[in-house]
C-alpha cells in the first residue's frame, strides 16, 4: 500500500521472506520507488496520484499467492498490461477466484479456461464498483478486491459468510482512508470502501507474524522442559485461532500485552512442555488458522487421541494440497492419519512419534517447517527433501531453531 501512497513510508520490522521481496519488486516495475535498507527496514515512496505505469518486465512471484492476487487487483484499476507468473506452484493454483469479481468490475485478463498463471492484466481507468460475496472464505478474495475497489467509480462492497483475516482493512485505515466494515447477523462481515480515496504515506513498525510464531510456539509445547517466548507477536481474534486450539488441546501458553503497531495489539507468547489431548477442531475456528494445520497436525500427533479437522477443504489449494502433504508428512513418520474432503483426522501417540521418515514438502514452505519441528521431538530423526523454498515466509527459522537447540543438518 506504501506503493500506493503520495509521499515516502517507511515500514520495520519486516520478515523479509521471498514473498515480501516479490512483493516489492513488483511495486517497483508499476513506479513506486522502493528500497530495501537492511536489518527489517523498507522505504517505499508511492505513486500517489500519478499513478501506476506499464512495468517493462513480466512480474515473477515466485511461491506468492498474496502478493500476485492482491497486485491483480491493484493493478485492475489503471490503464496498463501486467504480465505476471510465478513458480510451478505457484502457476497450478486457482486464479479464478480473483479474475472473477476483477471482469465484474470491468478488467479484462489474458488467462485461458484453466484460469492459472501465465497471464496478463488488462487494467481500466473506468473501473465500476460492485458488491460482492467470495465464494470461499478468502482473505486474499476480499483484499485484491477491495484494492480495486480503491479505483472504482462508487463504494465497492465485499460481503463475507465468514469473516477472515483483516490486515487490508486495518491498513487501508492506517494509510488514511476509510473502510467501512459491519458484522451481520448470522457471523458474516460486510466491508465497504469508497472508490477514488487516496492513500497517505506512514511510518510503521510490522508486527510479529502469528504464523510464524506458531512454529516456535510449537517446538515449546513439544520441547522435554524450559519455556519458548516470542516478543512482539500480532495478537488479532481473525488470526489466533492456532493458539486457540493448541490451549484447547492442554497446552497453557501465557501471553502479556506488548503494545501495539500499525494498529495492531501485540503480545509476548510463553509455551512451555504440554501434555495434550486431541481434539475436534472447531470449525469456526478454521479461516482463523488457514495457515497453522500443517504445524497443528504435529501437536495432534503428539498428542493422546484423535484430532479432527473439517471444514478445511481452502487447504487443498495452497502452495501444496496441504491435506494430502500433511497426511503423507504424518504416515511417513509412524502416525496413523487419514485424509478427508475437507481436512483430516490424526490418531495421536501420546508422546511418542517413532519418525524415521522422509518427508516430501512438495514446494511448500509450512510443510518444511512442520516436518522439521515433528524431529525436534520423535524418536528417531525426521529426513525432508527440501527446505530452501523454508524462505518464502520465514528466512530466519534455522537461525532460530538453532537458538532453541535443534540440530538440523544437511545429509
Ligand atoms: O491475505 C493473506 O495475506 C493470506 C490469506 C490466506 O489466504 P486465503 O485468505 O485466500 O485463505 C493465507 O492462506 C495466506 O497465506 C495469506
Ligand atoms: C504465504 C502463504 O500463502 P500464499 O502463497 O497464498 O501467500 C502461506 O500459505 O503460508
Amino acid at each position: 500500500m506504501g506503493g500506493l501512497a503520495e509521499g515516502t513510508s517507511q515500514f520495520s520490522g519486516l520478515l523479509e521472506g521471498e514473498d515480501v521481496l516479490r512483493t516489492g519488486w513488483a511495486m517497483e516495475a508499476l513506479g513506486a520507488d522502493v528500497k530495501q535498507l537492511g536489518g527489517g527496514k523498507w522505504q517505499v515512496t508511492g505513486v500517489g496520484r500519478k499513478g501506476l505505469s506499464q512495468p517493462d518486465k513480466v512480474l515473477d512471484f515466485g511461491n506468492s499467492g498474496t502478493g500476485s492476487r492482491l497486485i491483480m487487483g491493484v493493478v485492475a484499476g489503471y490503464p496498463i498490461a501486467v504480465e505476471m507468473t510465478g513458480d510451478a506452484s505457484l502457476r497450478s493454483r486457482p486464479m479464478k477466484r480473483i479474475l472473477t469479481p476483477l471482469r465484474l468490475m470491468r478488467a479484462l485478463d489474458t488467462s485461458g479456461p484453466d484460469g492459472q498463471l501465465p497471464f496478463s492484466i488488462v487494467g481500466t481507468d473506468d473501473l465500476k464498483a460492485i458488491t460482492y460475496s467470495p465464494p470461499h472464505a478468502s482473505a486474499q478474495i476480499k483484499s485484491a478486491v477491495m484494492l480495486a475497489g480503491l479505483s472504482a467509480d462508487g463504494t465497492t462492497i465485499v460481503e463475507e459468510a465468514k469473516p477472515t483475516r483483516d490486515h487490508t482493512e486495518r491498513m487501508l485505515r492506517g494509510f488514511g482512508a476509510t473502510v467501512d466494515v459491519t458484522p451481520q447477523p448470522g457471523g458474516g462481515m460486510r466491508i465497504a470502501v469508497e472508490g477514488g480515496q487516496a492513500l497517505s504515506a506512514i511510518e510503521a513498525a510490522i508486527p510479529g507474524d502469528p504464523s510464524s510464531a506458531a512454529f516456535l510456539i510449537a517446538a515449546g509445547i513439544l520441547s522435554p522442559e524450559g519455556d519458548v517466548v516470542v516478543e512482539g507477536v500480532m495478537s488479532n481474534p481473525t488470526r489466533s485461532g492456532f493458539f486457540d486450539v493448541a490451549n484447547l488441546m492442554g497446552a497453557h501458553l501465557g501471553a502479556e500485552e506488548a503494545g501495539d503497531a500499525a494498529g495492531e495489539r501485540l503480545i509476548n507468547l510463553h509455551a512451555g512442555a504440554a501434555a495434550l489431548k486431541g481434539k475436534a477442531v472447531p470449525e469456526r475456528l478454521v479461516p482463523s488458522m488457514i495457515d497453522e494445520f500443517p504445524i497443528l497436525a504435529v501437536l495432534a500427533a503428539f498428542a493422546e487421541g484423535d484430532t479432527i479437522v473439517t471444514g478445511a477443504e481452502e487447504l487443498r489449494v495452497k502452495e501444496s494440497d496441504r491435506i494430502g502433504a500433511t497426511v503423507a508428512m504424518l504416515r511417513a513418520n509412524g502416525v496413523e492419519a487419514e485424509e478427508r474432503p475437507d481436512g483430516f483426522a490424526v490418531q495421536g501417540c501420546a508422546g511418542k512419534v517413532p519418525g524415521g521418515g522422509l518427508v516430501e514438502t512438495h514446494h511448500d514452505h509450512r510443510i518444511a517447517m512442520s516436518a522439521l519441528i515433528m524431529g525436534t521431538a520423535a524418536q528417531n530423526p525426521v529426513r525432508v527433501d527440501d527446505i530452501s523454498m523454508i524462505d518464502t515466509s520465514y528466512p530466519d527459522f534455522l537461525s532460530h531453531m538453532a537458538e532453541l537447540g535443534a540440530d538440523i543438518s544437511e545429509t
